[in-house]
């Protein structure tokens, strides 16, 4: 069987006296769609930090794309640093939030072939099949008709949508999304679902989705993991994990109740 493309093994991961992860253990698959959802703390940004080469593992060890990182040795060698950056330009990230600062007078083009800058390199222009790829990203993306509006005009859900494209744009094998529904209204975040589903697919990703709501992951994810405390709690295909059961274990009664209702 192929090696999973991500690998976490007994990870401990602390921020002074909060414990983020208390030893997780998690394989992913090139191709999947893996969910990872929990309530608010439990975790699930910092799952997404380690995959992104940021974290500093406390204990255990993480494989992602073939690159190893262990406890204790972010920080020490040049050497190992400049490899986690050669992982690092592979790896597409849409954080939690502003993707930029909206009084940064950029439009939704410029927006997206910042994506691209480590791609093309730093202090180079970017070529016309530069402006193409970002221009088909856009029209993925459906933003096509708003490519000359200025970033910080737009509203959320768009914003969101320019987040994914200029993560795209660094032509990444794996996708990394924290939170990219949240505070989207109904109609906008069953869009951009359904926008992560189909670039997912198109573009033979490896995607990773964080949501506090599980019922995200329902239709488009192959697996979810559900976080609590820093630990997994269930993990499997949506259907099998999504019990109410599971849910009021690691929810409580009142959200739990939100999830399987929405
Ligand atoms: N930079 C930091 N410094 C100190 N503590 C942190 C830091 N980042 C995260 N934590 C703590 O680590 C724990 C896990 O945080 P994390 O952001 O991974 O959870 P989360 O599940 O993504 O939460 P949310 O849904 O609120 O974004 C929390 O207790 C949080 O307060």
């Amino acid at each position: 069987m192929a090696e999973p493309i991500v690998s976490l093994k007994d990870v401990v991961v602390s921020y002074r006296e909060d414990i983020a992860l208390r030893g997780v253990s998690l394989n992913i698959n090139e191709g999947e769609m893996m969910g990872i959802a929990g309530p608010n703390g439990s975790g699930k940004t910092t799952i997404l930090t380690v995959v992104n080469g940021l974290g500093r593992l406390e204990y255990g060890e993480a494989n992602v794309l073939g690159y190893q990182m262990k406890a204790g040795r972010r920080g020490r060698s040049f050497r190992l640093n400049s490899r986690i950056a050669q992982m690092r330009k592979m790896i597409g990230y849409v954080p939690q939030g502003a993707l930029i600062d909206p009084r940064v007078p950029v439009n939704v083009r410029e927006a997206v072939m910042i994506g691209r800058y480590g791609l093309i390199g730093l202090f180079r222009y970017p070529a016309k099949t530069d402006w193409e790829k970002v221009d088909r990203l856009l029209e993925m993306v459906d933003m096509s008709h708003l490519s000359d509006r200025p970033f910080g005009h737009l509203s959320g859900g768009e914003q969101e949508r320019v987040a994914i494209a200029r993560a795209l744009a660094q032509e990444p094998r794996i996708l990394l999304l924290d939170e990219p529904t949240t505070g989207l209204d109904w109609r906008s975040r069953v869009e951009i679902l359904n926008i992560i589903e189909q670039v997912h697919k198109e573009r033979k990703l490896t995607t990773l989705l964080v949501t506090h709501d599980p019922q995200d992951t329902f239709n488009i994810c192959d697996r979810v993991v559900l976080l609590k405390n820093g630990l997994i709690a269930a993990l499997g295909p949506p259907k099998e994990v999504l019990s109410e059961g599971n849910l009021k274990a690691v929810y409580g009664d009142r959200q739990s109740e939100t999830s399987r209702r929405s």
